[in-house]
């Protein structure tokens, strides 16, 4: 039976426990939760994976494997983390060798590439119910080091709002795998929803910079929503300022900013900083180029006392009807 919570409404409802521990943490709410442990400061996030919600039952699996650890070391550059190690639980159907050797070696890949290595985790059969075979999923617990971290709270007015990359193409690919978009779904635009890049590198130089952080895996303006709540402050925001790649910017105008605004899977960052950060923020872009890794930071807007404004480049003003991804949006009682 479905029910009216939000994904966030049923966690603060059910899960949000509030039970005071050893061990000092931020608490839920955040891409990672920071916990203290002695001397050192741990970042620990777990994210799931399933067949037909995150990924196509019919997904290259070499990927799956890939993205089913991208999407937790995202959790941890939001965080400004050093990855450290990381725990895999499988749910299966059955133990197709060919499925979870190109899975096994995708994620292997990903591993090594972050030097992050696998140090246990579960693995159980899903049961099949009146004939029907329950979707095999993949959980993933990370944990990074961090010096300080960060989180989704520590927003200030007069900061500027940043993103990394070209948002949009994950949502663009899945609109024309599905056929909901007519047209050519491209390798490029594939691989933006295939093999998402964590942003680790940036999120370790954003810890030293950003007064706040979150990754973009709901849809830019929910995420960034998650950082105005958290930290009691508005936006305001150019849309037009966001960085598109040419397969969004050649779709319709509405096709591209629901993409940008609301897509998600992105696995991009938002974050906020002082504009006396502008310099250092050039100057990493322009050092991860002169490497070869074509990045891209787009300063999109301000923090604002409260609300939030979207305009676009002629100024005009932006109505807001943009949702942003909730597993439980279309369900009713
Ligand atoms: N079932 C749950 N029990 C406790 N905390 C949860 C649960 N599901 C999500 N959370 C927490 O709620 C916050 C929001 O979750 P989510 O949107 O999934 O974060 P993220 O996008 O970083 O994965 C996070 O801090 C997460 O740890
Ligand atoms: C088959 C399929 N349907 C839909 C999507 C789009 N999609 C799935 S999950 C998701 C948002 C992120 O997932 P979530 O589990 O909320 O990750 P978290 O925010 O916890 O990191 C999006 C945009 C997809 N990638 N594949
Ligand atoms: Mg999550």
């Amino acid at each position: 039976m479905g029910s009216c919570l939000s994904e966030t409404e049923l966690i603060s409802r059910f899960f949000d426990f509030q039970i005071p521990g050893h061990w000092s943490t931020q608490g839920i709410g955040d891409d990672c939760a920071i916990v203290e442990v002695g001397q050192t400061r741990l970042a620990i996030t777990t994210d799931t994976v399933a067949s037909g919600t995150h990924f196509l039952p019919d997904a290259d699996p070499f990927t799956v494997g890939k993205k089913s650890l991208a999407v937790n070391l995202s959790d941890l550059a939001a965080a400004g983390a050093v990855p450290r190690c990381f725990f895999l639980s499988l749910s299966l159907p059955q133990t197709d060798l060919k499925w979870l050797e190109a899975f096994s070696r995708g994620l292997r890949e990903t591993a090594e590439e972050f030097s992050c290595p696998l140090i246990g985790g579960d693995t159980t059969k899903t049961a099949k119910i009146e004939d029907k075979q329950a979707p095999f999923s993949i959980t993933i617990t990370a944990i990074g080091e961090v010096q300080k971290g960060l989180t989704r709270q520590g927003a200030q007015i007069g900061d500027d709002i940043w993103v990394s990359g070209r948002v949009g193409d994950a949502y663009l690919a899945l609109m024309l795998r599905t056929g909901q978009w007519k047209g050519l779904c491209t390798q490029d635009v594939a691989h933006a929803m295939d093999c998402p890049t964590p942003r680790i590198a940036l999120g370790q130089f954003l810890a030293h910079y950003a007064t706040a952080c979150a990754d973009i895996s709901d849809g830019f303006l929910k995420d960034l929503g998650n950082i105005l709540t958290r930290s009691s402050v508005g936006a305001r925001v150019n849309i037009d300022d966001l960085a598109v790649s040419e397969a969004l910017r050649a779709r319709s105008r509405d096709e591209r900013r629901q993409a940008q605004l609301a897509g998600g899977d992105d696995y991009e960052l938002v974050w906020t900083a002082s504009p006396q950060a502008r310099a250092a923020m050039r100057e990493f872009e322009k050092t991860a180029r002169m490497q070869g890794e074509p990045l891209v930071l787009s300063r999109v807007g301000t923090i604002i006392p409260d609300g939030l404004i979207l305009v676009d480049n002629s100024g005009c003003e932006v109505m807001n009807t943009f949702k942003g991804f909730d597993h439980f949006a279309n369900e009713n009682v």
